[in-house]
């Protein structure tokens, strides 16, 4: 179990409504869809109510920074069998960069590849009490697009499985471009910290408000708060 799965979850009842697509940049096709992931009649592009909202002011205040420039959201709701499909994705991936047979792993090389695999991707977890964060409608993984339509270079790709993704890996850089990279981040994340989300610490795309993560790195700013999540998975 991860710590911020420990949160209480006091759910707000909150709808969860579409994407106003023509608002934002949109990854398309949807690149979950794209390997594969059956959605059974729902679709990714949703949040709740108040995450939408904020995601709005995210995108106004960039571009009272940036005219022109936009959010791209690459996913954001993802009802539970998506999650086990892209950790199952994951854990085949990995398998074959390592040249190995999925069928004749011993323990300790399932438990190492399990262990990369849940880096980066929540447990798929059918819990009440453990959603995974994208299976509440508050969290949502996106870049940045500039006024040409653009993708804005973050340095690393969306879900890579490397040190890159952590979002500081180029904070420290003495090149220009990866300085760059860093500064493109920063952007993201700072357009999200003022409308209230939080952003995973282990990855730079990854943002959310009212869920059980939120709630953690919130208390974890604030130690004597003790916030609790408003959204829990919703299918
Ligand atoms: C891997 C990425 N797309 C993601 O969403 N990660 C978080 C932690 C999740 O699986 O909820
Ligand atoms: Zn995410």
């Amino acid at each position: 179990m991860k710590p911020y799965q420990q949160v209480a979850i006091v759910e707000c009842g909150e709808p969860l409504v579409p994407i106003p697509l023509d608002l934002f940049a949109v990854e398309s096709p949807h690149p979950y869809q794209l390997l594969g992931a059956t959605y059974n009649g729902k679709t990714p592009y949703h949040l709740r109510q108040g995450v939408l909202n904020s995601l709005i002011q995210a995108q106004t205040q960039l571009q009272l920074k940036h005219p022109g420039w936009r959010i791209q959201i690459f996913d954001a709701y993802r009802p539970v069998a998506v999650q086990q499909f892209m950790v199952d994705y994951t854990f085949a991936q990995v398998v074959a960069a390592q040249m190995l047979n999925a069928n004749s792993l011993i323990a300790p090389q399932q438990q190492d590849i399990w262990q990369q695999v849940y880096q980066i991707w929540a447990l798929p977890s059918l819990d009440p009490l453990t959603p995974p964060p994208h299976s509440t409608g508050g969290a949502v993984d996106i870049t940045l697009v500039d006024d040409t339509g653009k993708i804005v270079n973050m340095g690393s790709a969306i879900d890579e499985l490397s040190p890159a993704s952590h979002p500081d890996y180029f904070a420290n850089s003495s090149l220009l471009t990866q300085q760059q990279y860093h500064n493109n981040r920063q952007l993201l994340c700072d357009v999200m910290h003022f409308a209230g989300f939080a952003r995973h610490p282990g990855e730079w795309w990854h943002f959310c408000k009212g869920d059980q993560m939120w709630a953690w790195l919130s208390n974890n700013v604030n130690p004597a708060s003790s916030v609790v999540a408003r959204y829990g998975r919703v299918e």
